[in-house]
């Protein structure tokens, strides 16, 4: 039987572009796509979509049940500042939600992947690098919940064989999908406003350093951990990584091609300091060993593949 997927919270920057991946490799109709939200019409008929909300445990049962669901990708969350702007929200989604989906791989038997991200590390983490097992006291609500979600997933596995994975993501960077709401979103924003208007304003200080991947290599990566062989991870959260940039770079990176891109720096506090407490380089030397993780997008082919894709959109959107 192929696994069928539902990635909860699958309108997100990362859930539509984990589906289409996993329908080409498992077939269209044995991955279906949740969230809460009303899905654009290429997304409902590009395959599957049904309304799933993580802190409803009965229709979580009903859909697991009704679909004969084997696998599952946990992808619901708020994310690192607008958690910080809404607690008991993110309390609610990222804690309770969890336990709602954990309780339900459990009971059926599911394979689990849930992503955790550099935010569950904190000030007192080694921020140059971050390896996979040190210090993790985050101050952030994101934060905590990933690592209450490393911690519930690990213990799962341990106590009852759940077969629980989990990658920490770096900040990710998209060109078709808009982020929901982080500290890393500026690496997305920079390249639509430069494209659009030739200005950026930047809400980080230009020397925040920050490990960051193209979106094709975090979902390439989703999938190979899903898939690779239990004998093969001697872990079950491991860090990922592909670069790391600080807003300065990135936008002369951008300027290589866009020489008149003109940024301004008006700095959101709140991000400022979550970006401070957060590791500036990544060690996923685990994951490279492990199960052979390898990115293939460098800050060069990322700046290139994104000028690509949104100049191209903007040259399509100006003829129509
Ligand atoms: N994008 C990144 O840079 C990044 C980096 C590290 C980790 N991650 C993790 O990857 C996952 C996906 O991230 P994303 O960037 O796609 O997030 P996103 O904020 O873009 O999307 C989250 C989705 O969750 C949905 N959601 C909210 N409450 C829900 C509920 N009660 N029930 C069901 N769905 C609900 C939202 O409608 C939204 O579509 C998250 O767990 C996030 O922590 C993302
Ligand atoms: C890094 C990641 O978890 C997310 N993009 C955030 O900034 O909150």
């Amino acid at each position: 039987l192929p696994p069928s997927f539902p990635p909860s919270g699958g309108l997100g920057q990362l859930g539509v572009g984990l589906a289409k991946r996993l329908r080409k490799r498992f077939g269209n109709k044995n991955v279906i796509l949740s969230d809460i939200r009303k899905p654009p019409s290429h997304v409902f008929y590009s395959g599957p979509f049904i309304y799933s909300d993580i802190l409803d445990y009965k229709n979580l049962r009903e859909i697991v049940v009704n679909n004969r669901i084997t696998w599952l990708v946990h992808y619901s969350a708020l994310l690192s500042a607008v958690g910080e702007a809404n607690v008991s929200l993110a309390r609610d989604v990222n804690i309770t939600g969890l336990h709602n989906i954990l309780d339900i791989a459990a009971e059926h038997g599911l394979r689990l992947f849930v992503p955790s991200t550099i935010g569950a590390f904190g000030p007192t983490s080694p921020r140059n690098p971050t390896p996979d097992l040190c210090v993790q006291r985050p101050r952030t609500i994101y934060g905590v919940s990933k690592v209450h979600a490393e911690l519930m997933g690990e213990y799962y596995h341990h106590r009852y064989g759940l077969d629980f994975r989990c990658l920490r993501y770096p900040g990710i960077i998209s060109a078709d999908s808009q982020p929901g709401g982080g500290t890393t979103d500026y690496a997305v924003a920079i390249f639509h406003d430069a494209v659009k208007t030739g200005k950026f304003e930047c809400n980080l200080k230009p020397d925040t350093r920050l490990p960051m991947m193209y979106i094709d290599d975090c979902l390439r990566a989703t999938v190979e951990m899903m898939e690779a062989p239990a004998d093969t991870l001697s872990m079950r959260t491991y860090n990922i990584n592909a670069m790391s940039f600080s807003p300065e770079e990135l936008a002369q990176e951008v300027q290589k091609q866009l020489p008149d891109l003109e940024v301004t720096y008006d700095i959101d506090q709140v991000r400022q300091a979550i970006a401070d407490s957060w590791p500036m380089n990544f060690d996923d030397s685990n994951a490279r060993n492990d199960w052979g993780w390898k990115h293939d997008y460098d800050l060069p082919e990322l700046v290139q593949t994104m000028l690509n894709y949104i100049g191209s959109d903007s040259r399509i959107a100006q003829t129509n």
